[in-house]
Formats: structure tokens, C-alpha cells, sequence
């Protein structure tokens, strides 16, 4: 008998057990009405490189219009939404994540924050397709998001500096403030997987482990549950969902201007059996041209642990990466010993 192979985006990875490792460690919660909000932000980063925000002063009325936004989006016929293109790394994508061949359940929409004047001509396009239509409707719901949660991320960056007594306290701020800031956005969805009922023990990946490149990032999804992070001894745990709160990632890039005090978090998503997750992402990166290098006053006479470059090298190699490649260690100075 010949046995046809399954096609290559069929072939998912699985994790044998994807059940958190570590006991019950809470994830840091931090109250941005609070006086104190900064030091607990500085230990979240240091401990964990991820936090839960609540009080954010995000409207509801802002999410939740994205998210009916996103959900209509999704559910349009798969040929209405591919005609957004293949994404380069701009557009629609289904099952493939970046140029390398990585592969999850997850469907996504992938936008540039800065206007962009030749993809905003093609998605706004000039034919009443659906995905143009979407788009139109939906540009008002996506601005009033971004702008919130931007200057929500502007803060807690501006709280970082205070925290970490770095001067001028917008030194982080300034990147995402910037009109070249090359800030991106995304809308993940990943639809309940069959195969997680009836794979024993076994688990899908929806999003595989990787860091994200940028300075900061921020998450909010719906209450379905599937992200998990990895703490510093390299065991993984679940995030539970919190539709009201937003989740910070430090970015690699956090991570060199610190000169490693914060560590970018490694975090993955697990495909639910169930429910659909919807997670829609703000990640706050500098422009183009901005060069990344530990501050100065962070290094505190000691070598810095990265050799400088722009935000633009950086990105060329995030392109040249699988999702779990360690990227930041081409750019690490070895130690002279
Ligand atoms: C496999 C890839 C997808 C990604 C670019 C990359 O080559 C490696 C990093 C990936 C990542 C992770 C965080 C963000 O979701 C993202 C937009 C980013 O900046 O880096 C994605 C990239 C992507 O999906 O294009
Ligand atoms: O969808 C999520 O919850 C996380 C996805 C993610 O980590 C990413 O898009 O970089
Ligand atoms: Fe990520």
C-alpha cells in the first residue's frame, strides 16, 4: 500500500507534555494607578520579563470594538482574507509564521503601525472587496487601539527609566514616539484544534517558543486560554487568561539597552481543543535606523554584554531566523577572559 505524506503545513508540532512545569508562581500583577507601580514594574522585568496590567486606562469600548472588528475579519471566506497577499512580512497569514519554514494553528493579519502609504493603498484598495471593506470600516476601531495602548506601553517605558534612574525618563519612550517608529501590529486567531482532543497527551502548537525582537510588547486576547511563558530555570507556565488586563513582554531589544537586567521573556501558545483565542499585539519598535547598545549608565563601568547595531540589522537577522533561534546572540560581545 502507498502511503501518501501529509503535506509539509501539516505537519504541526506536537509537544508531548506541554503541562506547565513549575508550582503555581504568580505572575506579577501591576496596578499602573498606583504610586508605587514603578518599582513593582522593575522587579516584574528583572524576575520574570512579563507582567499583567490592570488599570491601564485602555477603554473598554476600544477593545472590545476591535475585537467584534477582528472576529469579522476572521470569519470572512478564506479567499477574502488571502487576498491580502502572502505576508511580507505585511498581510495575511494561515498556518506559516515568518520565511523559515515555522509552522502553528494560528491565522493572523499582520500590519505596519506607521502609514505605510503603498499597503494602506492595497488594503484599503479601490474594488468593494470584502477585505477592503473590513479594512475601511475597521481603520477607525484599529486607530483608537493602537493609540491607547501606545501611549499605555509609552508610560510603563517612561516608569522603567524613572525606576531604573535613567535620564532623560523618556529615552525608551522617544523610539515608539517617533514617526518612523517601526512598530508593528497583530491579530492572532487560533481556531479549537481537533487534534488536541484526540492526540493523547499530546499538545498543538498554536504560536511555537520564541522572544519578541522589539523594545516592549503588549497582549491583550480573549478569555480562552493557551500562552504560556517560560520563567528563568526554563520551566513553562500558563498565563490565565484576563480579557480586562494587558501583558507585557520586554523585547530583546529592552533587553540589550539594559545591558541584560531585563531579559526578554520566552513565551509560546498551546492550540486549544475548545475554545478560539483571539490575541491582538502592539509591539512598540524603534525606527529603523535607531541604534540599540546598552545605556551607558546600565553598564555601570563594566563591558557592555552587546556589540552596537541599528534596529534594522537586527530586523534583517530576525528574518534570517527560525521563531526559536536565539538571535541576540550573534550580537553578544564574548567576554575577554
Ligand atoms: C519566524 C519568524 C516570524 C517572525 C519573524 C521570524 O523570522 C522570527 C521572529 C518572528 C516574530 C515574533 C514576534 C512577532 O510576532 C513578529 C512580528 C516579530 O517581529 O518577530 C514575528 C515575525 C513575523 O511573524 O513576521
Ligand atoms: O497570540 C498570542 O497570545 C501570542 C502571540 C505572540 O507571541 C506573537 O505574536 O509574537
Ligand atoms: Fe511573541
Amino acid at each position: 500500500m502507498v502511503m501518501l505524506a501529509k503535506p509539509a503545513i501539516e505537519q504541526f508540532s506536537y509537544i508531548r507534555n506541554s503541562r506547565p512545569t513549575a508550582l503555581f508562581p504568580q505572575i506579577p500583577v501591576v496596578d499602573l494607578s498606583k504610586p508605587d507601580s514603578k518599582h513593582q514594574i522593575i522587579k516584574a522585568c528583572e524576575e520574570f520579563g512579563f507582567f499583567r496590567v490592570i488599570n491601564h486606562g485602555v477603554p473598554m469600548d476600544f477593545i472590545s470594538r476591535l475585537e467584534s472588528e477582528a472576529t469579522k475579519f476572521f470569519s470572512l471566506p478564506l479567499c477574502e482574507k488571502e487576498k491580502t497577499g502572502q505576508p511580507k512580512p505585511y498581510g495575511y497569514g494561515n498556518k506559516r509564521i515568518g520565511p523559515n519554514g515555522d509552522v502553528g494553528w494560528v491565522e493572523y493579519l499582520l500590519l505596519t503601525t506607521n502609514q505605510d502609504p503603498n499597503l494602506l493603498r492595497f488594503l484599503s484598495g479601490e474594488n468593494p472587496e470584502s477585505f477592503s471593506l473590513w479594512f475601511c470600516y475597521c481603520r477607525f476601531a484599529l486607530n483608537n487601539y493602537m493609540s491607547a495602548v501606545k501611549k499605555m506601553a509609552c508610560e510603563i517605558l517612561e516608569m522603567i527609566a524613572d525606576g531604573l534612574k535613567i535620564q532623560p525618563r523618556n529615552v525608551f519612550s522617544k523610539l515608539l514616539m517617533d514617526e518612523q517608529s517601526d512598530s508593528v501590529f497583530r491579530l492572532n486567531h487560533y481556531p479549537p484544534c481537533p487534534d488536541v482532543q484526540s492526540l493523547n497527551g499530546s499538545n498543538v502548537i498554536g504560536f511555537g517558543e520564541h522572544t519578541d525582537p522589539q523594545i516592549i510588547s503588549v497582549l491583550r486576547s480573549n478569555n480562552t486560554s493557551g500562552l504560556q511563558i517560560s520563567l528563568r530555570d526554563g520551566s513553562w507556565i500558563s498565563v490565565p487568561p484576563d480579557q480586562y488586563s494587558f501583558f507585557i513582554n520586554v523585547g530583546d531589544s529592552l533587553q540589550v539597552m539594559t545591558n541584560g537586567r531585563f531579559e526578554s521573556v520566552k513565551h509560546r501558545v498551546m492550540a486549544n481543543g475548545v475554545k478560539s483565542r483571539l490575541s491582538m499585539i502592539y509591539f512598540g519598535g524603534p525606527p529603523l535606523s535607531e541604534k540599540i547598545a546598552p545605556l551607558p549608565s546600565l553598564t555601570g563601568g563594566e563591558q557592555s554584554l552587546y556589540k552596537e547595531f541599528t534596529w534594522f540589522e537586527y530586523k534583517k537577522s530576525v528574518y534570517n531566523s527560525r521563531l526559536a533561534d536565539n538571535r541576540l546572540m550573534h550580537f553578544a560581545r564574548i567576554a575577554a577572559s
